[in-house]
C-alpha cells in the first residue's frame, strides 16, 4: 500500500534532483560552512528542561496531510514572535511546500526576527538538503527513521553534526527507536503520529519513553494541545515537547497558551 509518507518521499526525490541541477554539493557545502554558526538547539532545550518547566519546540505549520488547512494565510513571522515571547525554547519551521505549505523563504524571514534556535522541518533524504538547511541558517534538522535506512540516517546525522547542528532523530515504534539509538545524536523524538496511517495517539510516548536511555533527551511530538496532555506525558519523564497545530490555531491566545504549556508541572 502506498502511504502518505511514500508519496512525500517520492516527490522529495524530484525536489532533490532539481536542487542538484542548480547547485553541486560542493557549492552548497561552501555556503553551509560560510553561514553564521549554529545556535545550540539541544542546549536551549536542556536549559529549560533542567528547571521544572517544559522545553517547547513550537512549530510553524500552515497545513498538513492529516489536518488539511490549519491557518491559511498565516503570517509566520508574527506567530514566531509570539512563540518566542511566550518562552518557547526553540522553533520548528516546516519548509516542505506541497504537503505543508512551507518554504525556505518562511524559514529565512523568521530567522531574521527571532534569536532562539530553529529546526528546519523537512523530509531529509540527501546530505545536500542538510547543507542547504545550514546555508539558510538552520540549527537542527530532522531525521525520520520511518523513511530512511540505517546507512542514510547515519550519513545525514554525521553531515549535520559536522556542521555543528543538532539532529532530532524521529521514531514511532520500538524497532525505529532501537535503530535511532545507534546514531550519535542525543535528541530522540517520539512521534505520537503514525506518518504512514496518519493516526495520533499519546500512548506512543508512554510506551516508548522507558526504552530511551538516561543519556538521551526524549522529545514528545504531535497531538499535544492541553496542560492535561503535558501533565500526562511528564509522568513518563518527558520534558521536551514539539507542538504545532494546536498552537497555530490559538489565534489571539497563542502567546498565553505557550506560557501555560511551558509552566504546567502536572502537580
Ligand atoms: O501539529 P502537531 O500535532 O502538534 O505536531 C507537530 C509535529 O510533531 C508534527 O508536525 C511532525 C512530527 N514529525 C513530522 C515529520 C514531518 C512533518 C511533520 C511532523
Amino acid at each position: 500500500m502506498t502511504t502518505a509518507l511514500d508519496r512525500i518521499i517520492d516527490y522529495k526525490r524530484g525536489e532533490v534532483a532539481d536542487l542538484k541541477q542548480q547547485s553541486s554539493f560542493a557549492d552548497m557545502d561552501a555556503k553551509a560552512r560560510a553561514a553564521a554558526p549554529a545556535r545550540g538547539f539541544a542546549a536551549a532545550l536542556s536549559a529549560v528542561a533542567d528547571t521544572d518547566q517544559n522545553a517547547l519546540i513550537c512549530e510553524l505549520k500552515r497545513k498538513s496531510p492529516s489536518a488539511g488547512e490549519i491557518l491559511p494565510g498565516a503570517n509566520p513571522v508574527e506567530i514566531a514572535k509570539e512563540y518566542e515571547s511566550g518562552g518557547a525554547a526553540c522553533l520548528s519551521v516546516l519548509t516542505d511546500g506541497p504537503s505543508f505549505g512551507g518554504s525556505l523563504e518562511d524559514f529565512e524571514a523568521i530567522r531574521k526576527v527571532v534569536s532562539i534556535p530553529m529546526l528546519r522541518k523537512d523530509f531529509m533524504i540527501d546530505p545536500i538538503q542538510v547543507a542547504e538547511a545550514r546555508a539558510w541558517g538552520a540549527d537542527c534538522v530532522l531525521v525520520i527513521m520511518a523513511s530512511l535506512d540505517d546507512g542514510l540516517a547515519a550519513d545525514l546525522t554525521h553531515c549535520a553534526m559536522d556542521y555543528g547542528m543538532d539532529v532530532l532523530v524521529e521514531t514511532h515504534n520500538e524497532a525505529e527507536l532501537e535503530r535511532a539509538l545507534r546514531l550519535p545524536s542525543p535528541l530522540i523524538g517520539i512521534n505520537n503520529r503514525d506518518l504512514k496511517r496518519m493516526v495520533t495517539d499519546l500512548s506512543t510516548t508512554e510506551r516508548l519513553a522507558p526504552l530511551v536511555p538516561g543519556d538521551r533527551h526524549l522529545v514528545a511530538e504531535s497531538g499535544i494541545s492541553t496542560p492535561d496532555h503535558i501533565a500526562r506525558l511528564r509522568k513518563c519523564g518527558a520534558r521536551r515537547y514539539l507542538i504545532g497545530e494546536s498552537l497555530m490555531k490559538r489565534g489571539a491566545l497563542r502567546e498565553a497558551a505557550v506560557v501555560e504549556l511551558r509552566t504546567t508541572n502536572g502537580n
